[in-house]
C-alpha cells in the first residue's frame, strides 16, 4: 500500500478544507482519519473513502467510479462552498482536481489504486475484514456491500419459479383463470373509451397472476392505481388456492404508513364483503386480517442494538408478507426483512417507484422497478401474462434480454383517484416526465408559464392552484423578487389562516367536564381529523419557506385565533414540568406558552417507553375533564392516548412538515411550498412525492419559477448495484 505521489499530507489538508467549506460532514472526514490510523496511507484511497462516506450520507449505497469521472457534479451534488474560515488564500479544489493532483486521470487508475490497497477487498471471496470493498466498478463501505450482496442472493432464490413446496402447488391454469375472472370481472383496468392499448390491459389481474410464479413479486403504481384493491384480491386468491390456510402479515416502514395500510385494507375488504359478485369468496375473506404493523415491530426491535429478534436463526412465523410503501424501506431494513423471512414464504412489495427513496441509504424498490414502464418481459413472462389477459399485450413490453427482476414486477398504470379531470393527476404526470414547462402551464392555466403577475392564478383545473411571486423572467432578478415577496407572504398568510380555521373551530366545540369519555374522544378525534385536512409541506428545513421558518410564521399568523381558544378552555394556570427537551423552557409560564392549545406536534425520535415513533403526530388539547393540557395521539390500533407534554422528549411544531416526513400520508388540501433559492436537495422525486400527498386540493407556492423548473429537472438516481 504505497503512495506513489510525491505530495504527502496534501490530501488530508484538502479534505479538511472540504469540511470547512461545508461540502462534507465531520463523519466523512473522520473516516479518512480512521483509515489512516489503520495504515491506509494511499491518499487516493482516502479521498475516495471520504467521497463514498459523503454519498452514503446522501442515501447512496456505493460510489461508482465511472460516474465519478463521467459526471462528478451530478453524482456528488456538492453544494456551493460556504467556507467557515473565509480563507481566500486557500482555494478549494474540486474532487477531480484533487484526484488529478494525486496522479489519477481515469477510473482505471482508481481501480488500480483500490486493488493494490490492503484496506480494500476487491473479491467477494476474500475472508479479510476490510473496511472497504471494491466490486462491480464501485466502492462500498463493507456494511453496505454486505447488505446488498445478501439482498441480491435472497431475492435470486425467491425469484426461482415456484416448484414443490410452494404455497400454491400444482394449480391448474384453468383454476387460476377462473379465480382471476371472478375477482376481476371487468375486462380492463380502465373502462374509458379513450383508453390506450396499455390502459386497456387489466394490470391488476396480471399482477395477481404474476405473483404465483415465484416467492417474490412487486406491484408498483402511482397514487390510487389500485395497489390495495389488487393486493386484497391477491390475498384472497392465495388463501383460496393454498393447500393449508395461510398466515398472512401486513407491514409498512413507518407507523403512519402501517395505520394507513390497515385502514385501506379493511375498506377494501369491506367493499368485497358487500359485493354480490363475490358471494363465493366470503369464507376466504374471513381469513384475511387487516391488522398491520411496522416492519420494526414485526421483526422485533432489540433496544439499543441494530439487531432484531427475528433473523435467519429465528424466522418469522408467516407464509405471506405484504410490505406497503416499500420505496421507504432502506437497504438495512430490507436486508433484515429478507433475513427473517422463512424460505417458503411469499414476499409481496407494494409501492410507488417514483416517490422519494428512504431517508437512510438504499433504493431497493427503485432498482427493482428500473425499466418497468417498458415492461421488460422476456418471452416466457410475456406469454404467461398474455395467457391471463383479455386484451393483447402491447408488443413493446417484450424484451428478449429483459432483466430477471423485471419478470417479477407489474406496474399498475391507471389512477382511479386522479382521473382525466384531475389537475393533481395531470401535474403529477408532467412532473414525473420531467416536463417542468407543462407542469408550470398546468398551474398557470392556459397562460404561458410566468406570463401572469396575478398572485393567485385561476386555471382550468379547480383542484390545483398556485401562489407565486411574479413571472418567470422577473423573479430571476433577486431585487425584484424581494419586492414581490411581501405579497406572496400575505397570500400565504390568508391561505393558512383559512386552512387551519377548521380544526381551530373544532377545538372550540369542547364538551363540558361532565361529558362521557366517548364524547371527549369523539371531540379529540374530530380535531385531529380537521387538522389533517390541511397541511403545508416543504422540501427544506432552513429559510423563510423551510420547516422552521414556516412553523414560526404560522404560529404568529394564528396567534389571534389561538388566543381565543384560551378563553374557551377551562384550566389555564396549570404548571407544566420543564424542561422540555427540544424547545427548552425556563419555567412554567414559558412551558405553558410553548404548549399552547391547538399546537400540532410531531415526534422526531422514537420513544419506546411511550410507544411513540418518529413521525407520529399529536395535538395539544385542554382536557375537558381536569382542565390540564395533554397531547392527544391516535395509536396504530385507532385508540386515543392523552400524554402529558412534560413526558414528551423530542417534538416539533408541525403546521408545516418536510416532504420526507409526509411520505405515506395524504391530506385533503396539501400546500407544497418551494424555497426561494435553489438547493441540491430539490429534485423531481421530491416534488412528485409532495404533490401526490394531495387528496382533493393542491396549492403550489412558487417564490421563484427558476427553482420550480430546476427542481423538476433534477433527478436523484441513487447509486446501488443489486446484481439480479
Ligand atoms: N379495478 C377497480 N375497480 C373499481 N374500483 C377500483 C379498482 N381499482 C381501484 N379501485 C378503487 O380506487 C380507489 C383507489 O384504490 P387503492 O386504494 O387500492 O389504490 P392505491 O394504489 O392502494 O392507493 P394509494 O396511493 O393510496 O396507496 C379505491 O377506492 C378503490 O376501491
Amino acid at each position: 500500500m504505497t503512495n506513489d505521489v510525491n505530495n504527502e499530507g496534501t490530501a488530508l489538508t484538502e479534505l479538511e478544507a472540504w469540511y470547512n467549506a461545508g461540502w462534507i460532514r465531520a463523519l466523512d472526514l473522520n473516516l479518512a482519519r480512521f483509515l489512516q490510523a489503520e495504515q491506509v496511507t494511499d491518499e487516493r484511497v482516502l479521498v475516495l473513502a471520504v467521497l463514498l462516506s459523503h454519498q452514503v450520507g446522501r442515501g447512496h449505497v456505493c460510489l461508482p467510479l465511472k460516474e465519478l469521472f463521467g459526471s462528478p457534479q451530478l453524482l456528488l451534488n456538492l453544494p456551493p462552498a460556504h467556507s467557515r474560515f473565509a480563507d481566500d488564500e486557500h482555494e478549494i479544489v474540486s474532487p477531480l482536481q484533487l484526484l488529478t493532483r494525486l496522479g489519477v486521470t481515469t477510473d482505471a487508475d482508481l481501480a488500480g489504486a483500490l486493488s493494490a490497497c490492503d484496506g480494500v477487498a476487491d473479491s467477494p471471496q476474500t475472508d479479510a475484514v476490510t473496511p472497504l470493498v471494491y466490486q462491480h466498478g464501485a466502492l462500498y463501505l463493507r456494511r453496505y456491500w454486505h447488505y446488498e450482496a445478501r439482498i441480491a442472493s435472497a431475492l435470486q432464490k425467491r425469484m426461482q419459479v415456484s416448484g414443490p413446496g410452494s404455497l400454491t402447488p400444482d394449480i391448474a391454469a384453468e383454476t387460476l383463470q377462473q379465480a382471476l375472472d371472478e375477482l376481476f370481472p371487468h375486462a380492463a383496468d380502465s373502462t374509458t373509451s379513450s383508453a390506450t392499448g396499455i390502459e386497456r390491459v387489466n394490470w391488476q389481474k396480471l399482477a395477481c397472476a404474476n405473483t404465483l410464479r415465484s416467492r417474490f413479486s412487486v406491484i408498483t403504481g402511482g397514487p390510487g392505481t389500485g395497489k390495495t384493491y389488487t393486493v386484497v384480491r391477491l390475498l384472497a386468491m392465495l388463501q383460496r388456492l393454498a393447500a393449508e390456510p395461510l398466515r398472512i402479515r401486513l407491514a409498512a416502514p413507518t407507523g403512519k404508513a402501517a395505520a394507513r395500510l390497515k385502514e385501506s385494507i379493511s375498506n377494501a375488504l369491506h367493499e368485497m364483503q358487500q359485493s354480490t359478485e363475490l358471494s363465493e369468496w366470503q369464507q376466504v375473506l374471513q381469513r384475511i386480517e387487516s391488522d398491520s404493523s411496522t416492519l420494526h415491530k414485526l421483526l422485533g426491535v432489540q433496544q439499543g442494538t441494530r439487531k432484531f429478534r427475528h433473523h435467519r436463526g429465528n424466522p418469522l412465523s408467516l407464509d405471506v408478507l405484504v410490505v406497503d410503501e416499500a420505496s421507504m424501506v432502506d437497504i438495512e431494513l430490507m436486508d433484515a426483512t429478507l433475513e427473517a423471512l422463512p424460505a417458503h414464504a411469499q414476499l409481496i412489495l407494494l409501492g410507488d417507484k417514483d416517490q422519494l427513496a428512504s431517508v437512510e441509504a438504499g433504493a431497493v424498490l427503485g432498482q427493482l422497478c428500473q425499466g418497468a414502464e417498458q415492461g421488460g418481459y422476456n418471452q416466457q413472462s410475456f406469454d404467461y401474462l398474455q395467457s391471463f389477459s383479455d386484451t393483447p399485450l402491447p408488443d413493446f413490453l417484450r424484451a428478449a434480454d429483459g432483466p430477471s427482476y423485471l419478470q417479477h414486477v407489474v406496474m399498475l398504470r391507471v389512477s382511479r383517484r386522479f382521473d382525466g379531470r384531475s389537475g393533481v393527476g395531470h401535474l403529477a404526470y408532467a412532473i414525473n416526465a420531467g416536463d417542468s414547462k407543462r407542469a408550470a402551464q398546468l398551474l398557470l392555466g392556459s397562460q404561458a408559464a410566468g406570463a401572469s403577475h396575478e398572485q393567485q392564478t385561476a386555471n382550468s383545473f379547480s383542484d390545483i392552484a398556485v401562489l407565486q411571486s411574479t413571472g418567470t423572467e422577473a423573479v430571476s432578478q433577486r431585487q425584484l423578487f424581494a419586492q414581490q415577496q411581501p405579497a406572496l407572504t400575505e397570500d400565504l398568510r390568508r391561505l393558512c389562516v383559512q386552512g387551519f380555521s377548521g380544526y381551530l373551530q373544532q377545538i372550540k366545540q369542547r364538551p363540558d367536564a361532565q361529558a362521557s369519555d366517548g364524547d371527549i374522544d369523539t371531540w379529540a378525534r374530530s380535531v385531529l381529523a380537521g387538522y389533517s385536512n390541511f397541511q403545508l409541506l416543504t422540501p427544506v428545513r432552513e429559510g423563510e419557506f423551510g420547516v422552521a421558518g414556516l412553523n414560526a410564521q404560522i404560529e404568529r399568523w394564528l396567534k389571534a385565533a389561538l388566543q381565543t381558544l384560551k378563553k374557551t378552555a377551562a384550566g389555564e394556570a396549570e404548571p407544566l414540568q420543564p424542561p422540555l427537551a427540544t424547545e427548552k423552557g425556563n419555567g412554567a409560564a414559558q412551558a405553558s406558552e410553548q404548549w399552547y392549545e391547538g399546537r400540532p406536534v410531531m415526534v422526531t425520535e422514537n420513544d419506546y417507553s411511550l410507544n411513540l415513533r418518529n413521525g407520529d403526530i399529536g395535538m395539544v388539547l385542554v382536557s375537558p375533564r381536569d382542565g390540564r393540557k395533554r397531547v392527544v395521539f391516535v395509536d396504530s390500533d385507532n385508540t386515543l392516548r392523552w400524554i402529558l407534554p412534560s413526558r414528551l422528549r423530542e417534538v416539533q411544531t408541525v403546521f408545516a412538515m418536510t416532504v420526507h416526513k409526509s411520505q405515506g400520508s395524504e391530506f385533503t388540501h396539501t400546500v407544497m411550498v418551494l424555497p426561494e433559492q435553489d438547493n441540491p436537495v430539490l429534485c423531481r422525486e421530491l416534488v412528485y412525492t409532495g404533490v401526490t400527498r394531495a387528496k382533493k386540493q393542491l396549492t403550489m407556492v412558487v417564490p421563484d419559477w427558476h427553482v420550480f423548473h430546476q427542481s423538476i429537472q433534477r433527478r436523484t438516481l441513487r447509486a446501488g448495484r443489486l446484481h439480479l
